[in-house]
């Protein structure tokens, strides 16, 4: 009734949807041709090629995601055809396989995964019989190449799939490749490899009729067929847009039983391709999780910015320091702080204690500039009973020992004379030292975080600190820059220090004017953050009433004149010798004071560079690497 009805055909071809419709016993009568397309049926995917079978001496090249899974029984077995016998070969296995067919002089080339491996892609290249021959198998992206000579066959899919190209062994051409549809054409692997015929591809091809026959001839069984055969059959099964899987590919199917007068009289299948679908999802999977990746590092970012709350200033240069610092506090490095005098190195260190796993365990802190020097020793180190004259009788532990499990902070590094230099690399090297007069060797375990004003890349030079202590202590070195060259955080300094500054001194709160703020911005703060202390707590102390005026800074007036001076226009050279002295100062500070390094970053050659830092008197010694 249906095979003729011409109409039929013509109005179920014009659906975007396949559609197959099966008698009550099973027979298709309707067939159109976008589950043609779905399934493989019509073919024009490809050169193309003949009709034809294996044939000895062809080679074979086999890539098979999961032996014995889809791609028509292949068994481990199958492939000694191509010399391939390895007990280590299961079902369930992956495997790229090249052979010659029952040519067994020619040695088959071959590789494989274990099924319970995980893994992202298995590639085999070879040369082989005067072949290039470059297979993959895809698992993130579900593709299986074969390359002969450059020319691609590849397949998708979705769980599981074997592909197959053969080259016929004395032209050299190639003579049939797997696509999709081999299920419903009968062309599986192991159908191919028993010599079963298959038939030819490509424009032009003769369509392989399908109607009339039974759905099984076309369609291996599986749960949807099954289904689909039983609804036509006479059982009342049906279900409306379901995702299934027919012959490997993502559909979503309607099933609907089709009655006639009270009588069963088939059953028809509407099926969605969704496997481009898949695609998509799997695309915006990947787009989502490069979001997530993006939110987190924003997240990072936050957190990092709202770290050390303590330390305060919005400016990139104090960020940028902000985040090194935060990164130093979760490793066990050796930390070293640089940076001018008040620039807030000791609130960076201890900072980096309390964020550190060491934060329940002692900072001591130790400023070497402020103890004499033959003092020093026995305060590091300690000292045995009777060690010197004026000891005490008992000898006392040493701010090593102090600091055990913890952090010590060795502020102002660069004062240490020579002698103590050794001492304190002898005890960073082998983590033991002998407290003065003392003939026992302590160990302990601590934390080093040092700290200097001078540049200690100069000071190694001119052989006032020693080589190898620069080189243990400059491991994690962080560049804390001084506040005229982040003039941005002066306000919200200024917001923040004093209101506790006026708790503090007991001055009762304290607004500024905008026109002292303006003179702060202007001040070029040699002695920085600490500075600006001084600076807000005098004022806070003798202005009378509830606002600070600018008359109550005690900064030199005229270095506050700047902001009149920047009214006034200055030459293009003034203005490009700025930009410039700012480049060299900012490439010097963000490589840590590594003058190689600042001057590749600036991209000028050796001369140029030290003429400029001589010129800017960035530099005092002018004849270094
Ligand atoms: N970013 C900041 N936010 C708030 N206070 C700061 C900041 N930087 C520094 N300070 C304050 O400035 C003062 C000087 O800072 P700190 O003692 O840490 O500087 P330093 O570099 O160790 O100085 P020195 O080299 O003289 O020992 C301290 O009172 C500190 O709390």
């Amino acid at each position: 009734m249906f095979t003729h009805n011409s109409y039929i055909h013509q109005f179920t071809d014009m659906m975007s949807e396949g559609f197959i419709f099966i008698d009550h016993q099973g027979n298709i009568q309707i067939y159109n041709r976008k589950a043609k397309e779905i399934f493989g049926v019509i073919h024009n995917q490809g050169i193309g090629h003949e009709a034809g079978r294996l044939e000895p001496d062809d080679i074979v090249i086999i890539a098979d995601n999961c032996l014995g899974k889809d791609d028509g029984g292949l068994t481990p077995k199958d492939l000694s055809i191509l010399g391939i016998r390895d007990k280590g070969l299961e079902m369930g296995d992956s495997i790229i396989a090249i052979g010659v067919y029952k040519g067994e002089k020619i040695l088959p080339v071959y590789k494989y995964r274990k099924g319970h491996e995980n893994w992202d892609t298995l590639n085999l290249e070879a040369y082989y019989c005067d072949l290039d021959i470059d297979v993959s198998i895809d698992n993130r992206n579900r593709e299986i190449h074969i390359c002969v000579n450059q020319q691609d066959f590849y397949i998708e899919f979705v769980n599981s799939i074997g592909h197959i190209v053969i080259v016929e062994g004395q032209t050299q051409k190639v003579k049939f490749y797997q696509s999709r549809g081999y299920t419903v054409r009968g062309e599986s692997i192991g159908d191919i490899l028993k010599g079963k015929p298959y038939r030819a591809k490509g424009k032009g091809t003769e369509e392989l009729n399908v109607i009339g026959k039974n759905i099984f001839e076309i369609h291996m069984g599986g749960p949807t067929i099954n289904e689909f055969y039983d609804a036509a059959t006479g059982k009342d099964l049906h279900y409306r847009d379901k995702f299934r899987e027919i012959n490997g590919r993502s559909t979503l199917c309607t099933l609907l039983p089709v009655d006639h007068e009270g009588k069963r009289m088939g059953a028809v299948l509407k099926v969605e391709d969704i496997s481009e679908l898949r695609r998509v999802i799997r695309e915006r999977d990947e787009a989502l999780k490069s979001v997530d990746e993006m939110e987190r590092k924003l997240r990072d970012h936050k957190t990092e910015n709202y770290l050390f709350p303590e330390i305060t200033g919005e400016s990139q240069e104090l960020f940028y320091a902000k985040k090194l610092a935060y990164k130093a506090s979760k490793t066990n490095s050796t930390v070293l702080l640089l940076g001018e005098s008040g620039t807030g190195k000791t609130l960076f260190a201890r900072a980096i204690h309390d964020e550190s796993k060491y934060h329940n365990q002692p900072f001591v802190h130790i400023n070497c500039a402020s103890i004499p020097e033959n003092l020093l020793e026995s305060e590091l180190f300690g000292y045995e009973k009777g060690a010197f004259t004026g000891a005490k009788n008992e000898g006392k532990i040493g701010l090593f020992e102090a600091a055990r499990g913890g952090t010590i902070f060795l502020d102002e590094i660069g004062e240490l004379t020579p002698y103590l230099q050794g001492k304190l690399l002898q005890a960073l090297q082998s983590k033991t030292f002998i407290p003065v007069g003392g003939t026992k060797t302590i160990t302990v375990e601590v934390r080093i975080i040092a700290a200097t004003n001078k540049n200690l890349e100069e000071e190694m030079l001119q052989g006032r600190f020693r080589e190898d202590l620069y080189y243990r202590i400059n491991v994690f070195p962080i560049m804390i820059p001084p506040l005229r060259q982040r003039k941005q955080d002066i306000h919200s300094l200024v917001y923040a220090l004093l209101p506790k500054i006026c708790e503090r001194i007991g001055s009762g709160k304290k607004a500024i004017s905008g026109e002292a703020l303006q003179a702060l911005v202007y001040y070029d703060w040699p002695g920085n953050i600490r500075e600006l202390e001084n600076v807000l707590e005098r004022a806070a102390n003798i202005a009378e009433g509830s606002t600070i005026l600018s008359s109550h800074l005690a900064i030199p007036r005229d270095k506050r004149q700047i902001s009149e001076k920047s009214n006034q226009i200055r030459s293009i050279k003034e203005v490009l010798e700025e930009t410039e002295r700012k480049a060299i100062e900012r490439a010097l500070r963000i490589s840590g004071g590594k003058k190689q390094a600042a001057m590749k970053a600036l991209g000028i050659g050796k001369t140029q560079f030290y003429e400029k830092l001589k010129k800017y008197k960035l530099d005092s010694s002018e004849n270094r690497n």
